[in-house]
């Protein structure tokens, strides 16, 4: 038998709560989240302490915002390969390097942004 429809607003909440506990489990289980949490509540505190632009502050947070979410979908892509072949094979070994090489891109691009923010406060 069919479940019965839940209202839009609940579903919309229940996946919210999925949403929040996956970004949890992801703060949690995978170290590289770990580091990348750690320096954005650095540059958080950078932030505060050389008082950046309004402009600068949604550069910044863009920046965080995708090298969070490129390293998690990193980490989903690493648990799907695991899941599907636990074992040693080239192309899961491929997959995940292109996978971890999108991270790359990502936290580079972020760096060159900090540089870009930080460097004028310093010197
Ligand atoms: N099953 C496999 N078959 C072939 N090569 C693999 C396999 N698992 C891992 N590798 C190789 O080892 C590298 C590291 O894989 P791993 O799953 O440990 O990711 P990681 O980079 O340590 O992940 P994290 O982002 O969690 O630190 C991969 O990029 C890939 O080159």
């Amino acid at each position: 038998m069919q479940q019965p429809k839940e209202p839009f607003i609940i579903n919309r909440l229940k996946a919210f709560k999925y949403a929040f506990v996956g970004a949890f489990y992801l703060i949690r289980t995978e170290a590289s989240i770990k580091v990348q949490v750690f320096c954005a509540l650095v540059v958080t505190v950078l932030g505060f302490y050389f008082e950046i632009t309004t402009t600068e502050w949604c550069i910044q947070l863009l920046a965080i915002a995708l090298v969070l979410s490129v390293e998690g979908l990193n980490s989903a892509i690493e648990k799907i390969a695991d899941f599907v072949h636990p074992d040693y094979h080239k192309k899961i070994g491929i997959i995940k390097d292109v996978s971890a090489g999108a991270v790359t891109f990502a936290a580079v691009i972020a760096g060159i942004i900090g540089f870009i923010i930080y460097i004028p406060y310093l010197f």
